[in-house]
């Protein structure tokens, strides 16, 4: 378990002499983190969660189309670890309600053609390189480079760096542009050679510092973890959203839509709120907000913590649902979906074939798909209007699955700075924020600026939010 990061002074278990009044706790932000520490904390306390957006949820987004309910923001969780299934099942979401992909083989649209991202790789990085091989992703140059990691001698000085860096040196280039990423290009739709290996990729991070040869190192750390039957992702049949409803049911009136938080003050007794409705006075004050919202908040509360989390990137993507007729649609290969290198230069950088990864859109009338578009670097797919973008969009998805037909349908969600960027000295960079944050007793930072992207990341925070607000 997580202990307060907000206490780190000792004073964790301390109550106050008015220990009997329940506390009054702020959470800004009505996105999954916010919502799911109001709901923990939601008899411990007098929660009050301000949503600045007129719909709570952040980046789940589940809408009609193709005449039932789509994800058009996170279609999945990770169920490798136990804290998004946790939520879901604590929120009376049962078996039936969960569903695991039906296949989990993805595709790398490279070279002219779809071919299998190969198998044994963490996060694009190789453990088996004659499955490397098999799965034609590299040319033959670029594999026999890669082949010569197992005997480079080691070179890593201490410090973090970028993945590209660190790996490109092991293998070659066309690793990370073919495999690693890609992979990165659908978390962050980041950049290899700015994002920290330290923080996106932490098994990759602890093989290079704690061997000299990757491919043995992630060898080991591969067999050092589980390889049971359980799924590696879940979703909620009807939508994610399924899981924003019920915890904004749960907690009824404790939740303010279209109430921005404008300003966060000190005072004698704790804290001050300030949105158009006035002043109201809080003894906690969570933030579960993206960075940039964080930094404008902490000025002059905090301004360590401020000028740190305003110098972070965020990227703005856009994720197209597409609607085929299924007959046309025949041609996409079986697999979850595809993603696309960089070096590829097309304006997707990934699909997810709905209709193939999750059984109960495979029943449906047409065969859905939803592509990724937008890059920290590259926001010129977002300049597009939505038709046109759709057009291309469809065009490429055609392009690389054989689809025979134009989508009959299409809806297009933009996400701005949706995805922030934990570039090379993250961890260190949270380190400064927490410290910073220690001086402030009773304010709380979450959301997606310190330590994971995903929903099963947002509901560990949740939990270790609701934990430091208990415990001081
Ligand atoms: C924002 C986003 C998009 C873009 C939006 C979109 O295009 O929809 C996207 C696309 C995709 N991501 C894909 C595949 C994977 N994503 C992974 C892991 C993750 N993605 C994340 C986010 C995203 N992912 C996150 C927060 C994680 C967890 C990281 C962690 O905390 O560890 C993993 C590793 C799982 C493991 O750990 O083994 C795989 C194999 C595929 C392929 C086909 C498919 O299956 O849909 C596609 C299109």
């Amino acid at each position: 378990m997580v202990v307060s990061a907000a206490a780190p002074d000792g004073s964790a278990g301390a109550r106050g002499p008015d220990a009997e009044r329940r506390r009054r706790v702020a959470i800004v932000g009505g996105g999954i983190t916010g919502l799911a520490t109001a709901w923990h904390l939601r008899d411990d306390a007098e929660v009050t969660v301000y949503e600045a957006a007129t719909r709570p949820g952040g980046e789940i987004r589940t809408v009609e189309f193709a005449d039932a309910p789509m994800d058009v923001g996170a279609d999945a969780f990770l169920a490798r670890h136990p804290e998004a299934e946790r939520l879901a099942r604590a929120l009376g979401l049962g078996d039936e309600d969960l569903v695991a992909p039906a296949t989990g083989q993805v595709h790398v649209w490279t070279r002219g053609r779809l071919r299998p991202l190969p198998g044994g790789t963490v996060f694009g990085v190789p453990t088996d390189l004659r499955e490397v091989a098999r799965s034609g992703v590299l040319s033959p140059a670029a594999l026999a480079r890669a082949t010569l990691e197992p005997l480079l001698p080691r070179r890593e000085g201490p410090g973090d760096r970028s993945v590209a860096d660190l790996v490109a040196r092991r293998f070659g280039t066309a690793v990370v542009d073919a495999l690693v990423e890609p992979l990165l290009g659908g978390v962050y739709a980041g950049r290899a050679d700015r994002l920290s290996t330290e923080a996106t990729v932490p098994p990759v991070w602890a093989a290079a510092t704690a061997h000299r040869s990757l491919t043995r190192g992630l060898r080991e750390h591969r067999a050092g973890t589980r390889h049971d039957d359980r799924p590696v992702f879940l979703t909620v049949r009807g939508g994610m959203s399924r899981l924003v409803t019920r915890l904004q049911d749960a907690l009824g009136g404790r939740v303010r839509l279209a109430t921005p938080v404008h300003e966060v003050e000190a005072d004698a007794a704790g804290w001050r709120l300030h949105t158009e409705n006035g002043p109201v006075a809080y003894d906690e004050v969570v933030l579960a907000v993206p960075p940039a919202v964080a930094a404008r908040l902490l000025v002059g509360v905090c301004d360590d913590a401020a000028r740190e989390l305003a110098g972070m990137a965020s990227a703005s993507v856009g994720v197209v649902a597409l609607a085929y007729d299924r007959d046309a649609a025949a041609t996409v290969p079986a697999g979850s979906g595809l993603l696309v290198p960089r070096s590829e230069g097309r304006l997707i950088k990934a699909a997810t074939f709905s209709s193939r990864k999750w059984p109960h859109h495979g029943e449906r009338e047409r065969f859905l798909l939803r592509a990724s578009v937008g890059r920290v670097d590259d926001a010129s797919a977002l300049e597009l209007d939505d038709d046109e973008l759709a057009d291309r969009v469809d065009a490429e998805v055609r392009a690389a699955t054989g689809i025979l037909e134009p989508a009959e349908q299409w809806f297009v969600q933009r996400w701005p700075a949706a995805l922030p960027q934990y570039d090379v000295g993250h961890r260190a960079r949270v380190e400064r924020i927490r410290h910073a944050l220690a001086a402030r007793p009773g304010l709380h930072l979450g959301g997606t600026a310190l330590d994971g992207l995903g929903i099963a990341a947002r509901a560990r925070d949740a939990e270790r939010l609701a934990a430091a607000v208990r415990t001081r």
